[in-house]
């Protein structure tokens, strides 16, 4: 699904009203009666206070309109329109007409007001500002955005958390609405994916309004995100006639005394997802360890007992990951740099490895192009340097890996994979993840997709999108505490099944 910028999604509401010859505020109440839908199939009618605080803009006015359809339902509500400023919209002015006539008086919240009261029990519905914020809001607004947020009531955001910027950090991380559930029109928005912004959003969901699919069809998005119906198409089957050698040769270099598990980790998660053939280059202390836990991993080993040294590989992989638990001994940095400048395969550095990169910049020109780049935020910023938001680290990764035309994969609770001006946004995973091991596992992922012809960018997304099914699901066995690395590899197969298996829609239909 493409994620669009607050300018492309207003001109994707011109576009609609346009093409369909609609009024905008036909548009508005199109919205609103999607909100108002999504409500009432919960609520049911149920006597619950529902509380609007409405803005002055187009947010406002979804809000107003929202507010009226309640009402016609017989639901207990109380509408206030927060007075921001003077210059209200008009199809905000238009449904407020429409209240009034209804006989529905709104409170009109204004610097002086005394901030209403909220009970745990009530439900709020947030519609002071929407994608049109563009400055920090006033202290008063800001206040009352906090008196919201401290009432511990369920808060139904309107299409963005209100106080939420688009495109930069909050100017105030206080003065943003702590959203229970955002409903958002027709395209997810991307600060629900960001670490620092991504926190304001508990749940989301979005809200089909029929805007235009042509526009939305061809409009270029710079950001899109990953779910299955993306990751499907990309899925390479395997043919019948194939054997071991149409699914690559991958090369998992790296290790060091007390890190073989890294390579272990790896080099299974890389055979799992389905390489052809699998061989370690490790330090000579891990041999038997590692011959042992995964024998159908061919392994070599260099001159050195407890660091890598000397690269040297009697064949030509398809693919090499490189880094993982490789430390960063004198030795092994050399090592790194003379294989750099002899290797000709394609490869997945992670760890270590772009801990080398980024002390010896020099290095960067021998990465061969398309490579993939796997960072957690830290070695991330000893690569491309210090940001200030969420927006600008985007914009630095996404300058790094057009310079040097690679794929840089950005760990996070939200993995991004960034390549040609692009991110990917994936949907998979959940905070047990976050445990020793498992961006060795992704390494090995991604490298084995690369072994079995996936190109660069797409094993990026495919693998990201596994790693989290794979996470998901030993999850949901496991529990988030229990789910240490080992169990993301032995849950790949069946993340596949659960990628390929068909919905049982779909499945009585070709019955
Ligand atoms: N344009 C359309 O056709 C549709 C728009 N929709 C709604 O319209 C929203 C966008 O509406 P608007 O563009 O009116 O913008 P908002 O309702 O988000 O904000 C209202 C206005 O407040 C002003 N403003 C910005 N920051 C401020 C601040 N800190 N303090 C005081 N004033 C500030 C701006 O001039 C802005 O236009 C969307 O988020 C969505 O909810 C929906 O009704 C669907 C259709
Ligand atoms: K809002």
């Amino acid at each position: 699904m493409k994620i669009f910028s607050a300018q492309q999604i207003y001109q994707a509401d011109k576009s609609t009203i346009q093409k369909e010859q609609i009024k905008s505020d036909d548009l508005m109440e199109r919205a609103a009666n999607q909100l108002f839908e999504w409500l009432h199939s919960r609520l049911r009618g149920t006597q619950v206070n529902i509380q609007l605080f409405c803005g002055i803009g187009n947010n406002g006015g979804d809000g107003i309109a929202l507010a009226r359809m309640l009402h016609e339902h017989g639901y207990s509500i109380k509408v206030y329109v927060v007075n921001y400023s003077d210059k209200r919209s008009e199809d905000f002015l238009l449904n407020l007409e429409r209240l009034k006539d209804l006989k529905v008086w709104p409170d009109f919240i204004n610097k002086e007001s005394d901030l209403p009261e909220i009970s745990p029990n009530d439900i709020v519905v947030d519609a002071i500002f929407g994608i049109g914020l563009n400055r920090a809001p006033d202290d008063w607004v800001g206040s009352l955005i906090a008196h919201i947020n401290n009432s511990r009531a369920f808060v139904l955001s309107v299409d963005v958390p209100s106080g939420l910027p688009l495109d930069e950090a909050p100017w105030n991380p206080d003065y943003v609405i702590q959203a229970s559930y955002v409903l958002s029109f027709q395209l997810p928005k991307l600060v629900f994916f960001l670490p620092k912004t991504g926190v304001y959003v508990n749940q989301w969901e979005v809200l089909d309004i029929g805007l235009n699919p042509d526009f939305i069809a061809n409009t270029e998005a710079d950001f899109e995100l990953i779910g299955r119906p993306e990751v499907l198409p990309l899925y390479r089957p395997r043919l019948k006639f194939s054997h071991k050698g149409t699914f690559g040769h991958s090369l998992i270099v790296g290790g060091s005394y007390g890190k073989i598990g890294a390579v272990q980790l790896a080099s299974n998660a890389c055979l799992t997802v389905g390489s052809g053939m699998v061989t370690a280059f490790i330090p000579k202390c891990g041999y038997d360890a590692l011959q042992t836990a995964v024998p159908e991993v061919m392994v070599l080993t260099g001159s050195r007992d407890k660091y890598i040294s000397g690269i040297e590989v009697p064949f030509q992989p398809t693919v090499v990951g490189i880094g993982v638990g490789i430390g960063q001994d004198d030795d092994t940095v050399s090592a790194f740099c003379a294989f750099l400048k002899k290797n000709k395969s394609p490869m997945v550095i992670d760890a270590d490895g772009l801990n080398i990169l980024s002390q010896n910049t020099e290095m960067l020109k021998d990465v061969p192009e398309m490579s993939v780049l796997t960072p957690h935020p830290k070695e991330l910023e000893r690569l491309i340097g210090y940001w200030d938001s969420d927006f600008e680290k985007l914009e630095k990764a996404k300058a790094f890996a057009l310079k040097h035309n690679l794929v840089i994969v950005i760990k996070g609770a939200h993995t991004i994979t960034v390549y040609n001006g692009k991110g990917y946004v994936n949907t998979t995973g959940n905070p047990g993840m976050a445990t020793a091991g498992s961006g060795d596992v992704l390494t090995g992922i991604i490298t084995g997709l690369m072994a079995q012809g996936y190109a660069p960018v797409e094993a990026a997304i495919f693998g990201v999108y596994l790693h989290g099914l794979a996470g998901d699901m030993g999850a949901s066995a496991k529990g988030y505490e229990a789910l240490k690395a080992s169990v993301l590899v032995e849950h790949i197969g069946n993340a596949y099944a659960e990628l390929l298996r068909q919905p049982e829609v779909e499945q009585k239909e070709t019955n």
